[in-house]
C-alpha cells in the first residue's frame, strides 16, 4: 500500500440514479415513489432552451413540496458553456430547501470547472445560512473530460460522485454511434469467419474507476439508451459492476429493478465473502498468510476483496 491512504467515498446506496427533465413536472411524484436510491432532476439537455426557467421552477417547487424519502435528490444544472447555469445554482441554492443534497454538472472538462461551481456553490451557501453542505457530482462526457479525469477526480472536497456519459462522450470523442452505451455493431475482432463484439466503453470506465478510486469518489455508470433491451442494460450494468463501479443510471422506470438487482451483492456473494473473510481470520490465528477455500488460494488481499463485497451490502441494507 502506497503511504498515501485510498479514501473511503460517501457511504451511501447509489445503485440505480433516475432522471427525469425538469420541465414534465408530472412526473415527479412517480420518481420519488420509485425504489431507485438517487433522483436526477434534469436542467439540462432533456429540458429544450424556452423550457429552462419554467423546469427550474418545477424543480424548486417539487425539492419543496414533494416527499422524496431517503432518496438522494440531485438537480443536474447547464452546463458551464450555457448562459443558464449560474441561475440554476443561485435560484435553487436560494429557493430550494434543506432537503436538496447534490448538484450534478455536465461536461466537465478540467477541475476548473468544478472550482468555479464549488466557488458559487460556497458563497450562496453562507449568504443564505444553509446548514446542509451540497455535494456534487460530475460527468465525464467529453474528450477533455477523460483526458483530465484525476484531476477532476480530486478538484473538491464536495466532490461525492463520477459518472460516464456515454451520448456526448461518444460525440465528443468522434465516434461513429448514435447509441447510447451497450454493444456497437462495428466495434468486433474478426477469426475464422466470426465476430467477437469488444467493449468500446471499457477504457474509459476503467479510468474513471481509477481515478475515483484514488481519491475516494464513487464511480457511476450512466445511461443506456435503448430501454426496451433488458438484456443489453444488464449486460452493460454487469461489466460496470465488475469493474468497480457503484450503479447505473435509469432514463426509463423499467431500468430502476434492473440496476438494483446488478448492483446489490448476490446473498451467495455476500455469504462466500463471510465465508472467505472467517476462513482467513482462522488461517491468521494459526499464523498463516494464505489457505484454501474451495479448492483456491485465499490470502490476505482475498479479505480486502471479501471486504468490498460485504461493505458494499452493509451500505445497502443501512440506506
Ligand atoms: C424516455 C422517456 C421520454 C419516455 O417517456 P414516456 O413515453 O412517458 O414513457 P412510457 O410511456 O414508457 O412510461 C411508462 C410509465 O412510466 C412513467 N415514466 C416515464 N419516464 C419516467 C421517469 N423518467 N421517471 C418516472 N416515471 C417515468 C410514465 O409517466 C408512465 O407512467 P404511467 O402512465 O403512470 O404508467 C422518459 O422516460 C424520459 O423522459 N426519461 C428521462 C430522460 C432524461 O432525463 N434524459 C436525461 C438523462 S440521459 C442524458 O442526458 C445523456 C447523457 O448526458 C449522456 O451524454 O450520455
Ligand atoms: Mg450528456
Amino acid at each position: 500500500m502506497s503511504f498515501r491512504i485510498q479514501p473511503s467515498p460517501l457511504a451511501r446506496p447509489n445503485r440505480c440514479q433516475l432522471f427525469g427533465p425538469g420541465s414534465r413536472p408530472a412526473l415527479f411524484e412517480k420518481m420519488a415513489a420509485s425504489a431507485a436510491d438517487v433522483i436526477n432532476l434534469d436542467l439540462e439537455d432533456s429540458v429544450a432552451p424556452g423550457d429552462k426557467d419554467s423546469a427550474r421552477q418545477n424543480i424548486i417547487q417539487a425539492i419543496n413540496e414533494i416527499d422524496w424519502g431517503k432518496k438522494t435528490l440531485s438537480v443536474r444544472i447547464n452546463g458551464l458553456d450555457t448562459p443558464y447555469w449560474y441561475r440554476d445554482v443561485v435560484d435553487l441554492l436560494e429557493q430550494a430547501g434543506e432537503r436538496l443534497d447534490q448538484i450534478m454538472i455536465p461536461k466537465v472538462g478540467c477541475a476548473a470547472d468544478v472550482y468555479a461551481v464549488d466557488a458559487l456553490v460556497t458563497a450562496v451557501e453562507r449568504a443564505r445560512g444553509r446548514q446542509k453542505a451540497i455535494t456534487l457530482e460530475v460527468i465525464i462526457e467529453t474528450a477533455a473530460g477523460i483526458a483530465h479525469v484525476e484531476e477532476i477526480a480530486a478538484s473538491s472536497p464536495r466532490l461525492a460522485a463520477m459518472s460516464l456519459g456515454a451520448a456526448d462522450f461518444a460525440a465528443s470523442m468522434g465516434m461513429q454511434t448514435t447509441g447510447i452505451g451497450g454493444t456497437q455493431e462495428n466495434y468486433y475482432m474478426h477469426r475464422e469467419g466470426a465476430k467477437y463484439w469488444s467493449d468500446p466503453w471499457h477504457w474509459a470506465q476503467a479510468a474513471i474507476v481509477a481515478a475515483c478510486r484514488t481519491h475516494g469518489v464513487l464511480p457511476v455508470d450512466g445511461p443506456f439508451g435503448d430501454f426496451s433491451d433488458e438484456e443489453g442494460f444488464r449486460a452493460q450494468a454487469l461489466r460496470s459492476a465488475t469493474l468497480g463501479m457503484v450503479g447505473k443510471w435509469a432514463i426509463h422506470p423499467k431500468q430502476i429493478a434492473l440496476a438494483n438487482e446488478v448492483f446489490t451483492p448476490s446473498q451467495n456473494a455476500v455469504t462466500e465473502a463471510r465465508e472467505i473473510l472467517a476462513a482467513m481470520e482462522q488461517a491468521k490465528a494459526a499464523g498463516q498468510g494464505a489457505a484454501t477455500y474451495k479448492g483456491r488460494l485465499i490470502d490476505i488481499a482475498s479479505m480486502r476483496q471479501a471486504e468490498v463485497i460485504v461493505r458494499q451490502a452493509e451500505i445497502i441494507n443501512a440506506g
